[in-house]
């Protein structure tokens, strides 16, 4: 492996159209702070950069749809990500936007030595265009029937209702989406294209051969699309929201927001050495030096853009170094559904910060154990609950809490010394001599889930030690020997609050308030002589709580809640029935009906029996399968209803039923009683 002088880490740009949620945390952000956390441990000079994404299309749909200007949709959005991001701990060296100044006139200085070199193709294209404002359309921009299932409203690259993939030109009836009604014509555009057929061979020999290493998923996307003749891919757009392309003849042009977007790592390294240059020196040394290490964190659709276009940009370039690594992760799905920002399927992260205060750390934890670092991973409330209470409480912080609070009861506070070493303290000790390799060895190739668990089996080590040798036992005859344990145990604390640093830093800190340690390396650990006899500790509390029932309960009903909105909103009436003449409908007796009263049929979980007021003196009994949906029949007593008069009667469980009550069910599965007269009537009314 090569020994670099320094690593520059990114982190996918956020698209600045929603906040972040547990998807992108699992996917991007956790893994990269993990790995930077790590690195500055080690002493290693690194750089973390992140920003928003705030170009494209869809903040420009997203500002119309509101009502308010492409740019408040930005700052609205990057400011709630940046915020979230700094109280989960993401700990970027610097987050910037794709709207700054300084990115404007990078990404298109950028833009600009490629066309000087001849590194881009002009080609001309017919494209759609909205026929009465003369504005050209991106596929996103158009809409029509689906050809393949016929819904209306389906988008020019993709029917979202039947999932097809479409082009504009497979659409009936094609449309501009935010001018409804008027008609597409097409006329020929141009555009400038980067021709990546003609690093085709360069990048097999890069990828296919020079990094063997990288994750079987990222590897083998690559091959996938280098098995196929790369097309010439367009960098420019015509649009106008983004940077304005800056050559002559493109006025009304900007440039392709995955063109601009990666530069924005560059550009924002820029800025960050700017401001600092004291601390962070020049930008080019990140981003043009062979001795840097350049490691992109991304998800799996971002792929294609890292490995393939951006790369392939920076080699046109000249000057630009590759990346080492791209440890793309898979998708994190919730409670077994994509997550979705327009569906609001998610959790988002600035709600989960308000939910669930100091809790950082549990989802950190959540997240990297179940990382979707080889496979679609699912991230469920009941699992978030499970590895809360049964490891970060049950052994983490049960472990502490022992050592911690014992030497508090038995030494006041105060490291005790180490006695002679028995075999049960020295083989938990050599269990712990290997974690730093290990822990390194793993975070050196990616694996976080696997690192992170070496780091719990620490936890594990040290509760199973306390365990064997119950010291609140040995305390009466041998106070001695509880020294050592408690010192053993103090020693392991102090290794863990290490260990879980770059993984757990809240509670790591936390940890390292309570016993005192001003200072620490990540060299120490599985040293066991961290916290010095005779140190006094500081008061113990606990470092990780119980979650209940009724928390997860809280989440999942807000997650019902959201379904259900989903429901609503898509909510369509069925196809009305075959025509039917009057005559046929004449012989319905339909009546208004006052419930007098209305309870469950006993040994039946289906029937309630209603009595009805139906004008006559006796009124009538009326059974009908609806208590499933009634928890309290008694709410129906005193409403009208309506009710089929002159069905014959039937007996059901004993009792005669004579007529059926109309009730409508609703889109969410509830089914509601007619009782929607303008005004009460005399019941037994005749309705038609
Ligand atoms: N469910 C997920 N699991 C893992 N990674 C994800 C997930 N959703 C998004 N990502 C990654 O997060 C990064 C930032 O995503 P981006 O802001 O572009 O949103 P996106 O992919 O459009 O997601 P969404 O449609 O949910 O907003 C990208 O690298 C993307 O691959
Ligand atoms: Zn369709």
């Amino acid at each position: 492996m090569k020994e670099y002088k320094r690593t520059t880490v990114t982190a996918a740009l956020p698209y600045a159209n929603g906040g972040v949620h547990i998807g992108h945390l699992a996917g991007v952000y956790v893994p990269a702070d993990i790995y930077v956390r790590y690195l500055r441990l080690k002493k290693k000079d690194v750089i973390f950069i992140g920003g928003s994404d705030e170009h494209g299309v869809p903040v420009t749909i997203r500002a119309r749809k509101e009502g308010i200007t492409v740019q408040e949709v930005v700052d609205r959005y990057h400011n709630l990500i940046k915020d979230s991001f700094e109280k989960f701990g993401i700990s970027f060296d610097i987050y910037s936007r794709t709207t700054s100044d300084i990115h404007h006139k990078f990404a298109s200085d950028f833009f600009r030595t490629l066309y000087e070199k001849g590194e881009l193709e002009e080609i001309t294209e017919e494209q759609y265009c909205d026929e009465v404002t003369g504005e050209f359309l991106t596929d996103r921009n158009i809409v029509g029937t689906c050809p393949r299932c016929g819904a209306e409203g389906a988008y020019g690259d993709q029917c979202e209702k039947c999932g097809a993939t479409l082009s504009p030109d497979e659409l009936i009836n094609p449309t501009n989406k935010n001018n409804p009604g008027h008609g597409l014509v097409k006329r020929p555009t141009k555009n400038w294209y980067l021709p990546l057929g003609k690093y085709q061979d360069w990048l097999k020999e890069w990828i296919l051969e020079g990094h063997k290493e990288w994750r079987p998923n990222v590897y083998g996307q690559c091959k996938s699309w280098l098995d196929m003749d790369l097309q010439p891919r367009a960098m420019t757009r015509d649009l106008d929201w983004g940077i304005p392309v800056p050559v002559e003849g493109a006025e009304g042009k900007v440039l392709y927001v995955w063109f601009d977007a990666p530069i924005g790592y560059i550009s924002n390294t820029k800025e960050l050495c700017d401001q600092n240059p004291k601390k962070f020196g020049t930008w080019e040394q990140w981003w043009q030096d062979e001795d840097t290490k350049l490691v992109h964190f991304i998800g799996k659709d971002n792929i294609v853009f890292h490995c393939l276009i951006f790369p392939v940009m920076m080699k046109a370039h000249g000057k630009y170094i590759m990346p080492d690594n791209v440890p793309s992760n898979e998708f994190l799905n919730l409670e077994n559904d994509k997550i979705s920002t327009s569906r609001n399927w998610a959790v988002w992260l600035h709600e989960y910060l308000e939910d669930m205060p100091g809790k950082q750390d549990v989802l950190r934890y959540v997240l990297t154990a179940n990382a979707p670092e080889t496979k679609d991973n699912n991230f469920t409330w009941k699992d978030f609950q499970e590895h809360n209470n049964s490891e970060l409480v049950a052994i983490y912080g049960n472990f502490v809490n022992r050592a911690l609070q014992l030497t508090k009861k038995y030494f006041n506070g105060v490291v005790p010394a180490c006695g002679e070493l028995l075999d049960v303290d020295s083989n938990a000790i050599a269990e712990f001599k290997d974690v730093k390799k290990n822990v390194e060895e793993l975070l050196d190739q990616y694996k976080f889930r696997e690192a992170q668990k070496e780091a719990m089996n620490l936890a594990r080590i040290g509760n199973r030690y306390i365990t064997e040798c119950e010291p609140w036992k040995v305390w009466k005859e041998d106070p001695k020997r509880v020294e050592t344990i408690l010192y053993v145990c103090l020693q392991l604390t102090a290794n863990l609050s290490i260990a879980f640093e770059p993984f757990l830093p809240f509670s790591s800190k936390r940890l390292r308030e309570m016993l005192a340690m001003d200072t620490f390396e990540w060299e120490q650990l599985g040293t066991m002589d961290i916290l010095p006899v005779g140190k006094q500790l500081n008061e113990p509390a606990l470092l990780f709580e119980k979650i209940e029932d009724s928390v997860i309960d809280a989440q999942l009903q807000k997650l019902e809640d959201t379904k259900r909105a989903n429901e609503a909103a898509n909510f369509e009436p069925e196809p009305i029935k075959e025509n039917v003449d009057f005559e046929t409908f004449e012989k319905l007796d339909i009546r208004v009906g006052l419930v007098t009263s209305c309870e469950k049929v006993k040994k039946s979980k289906k029937l309630l029996k209603f009595h009805i007021d139906d004008g006559t003196k006796d009124g009538r009994t009326i059974l009908s399968g609806i208590a499933q949906y009634y928890a309290d029949p008694q709410v129906l007593v005193g409403k009208q209803v309506l009710f089929v008069a002159n069905f014959a009667p039937r007996k059901m469980m004993g009792e005669e039923s004579q007529g059926m009550i109309l009730s409508a069910v609703n889109y969410d599965g509830t089914l509601h009683v007619t009782s929607t007269l303008d005004q009460e009537v005399k019941p037994g009314s005749v309705v038609g």
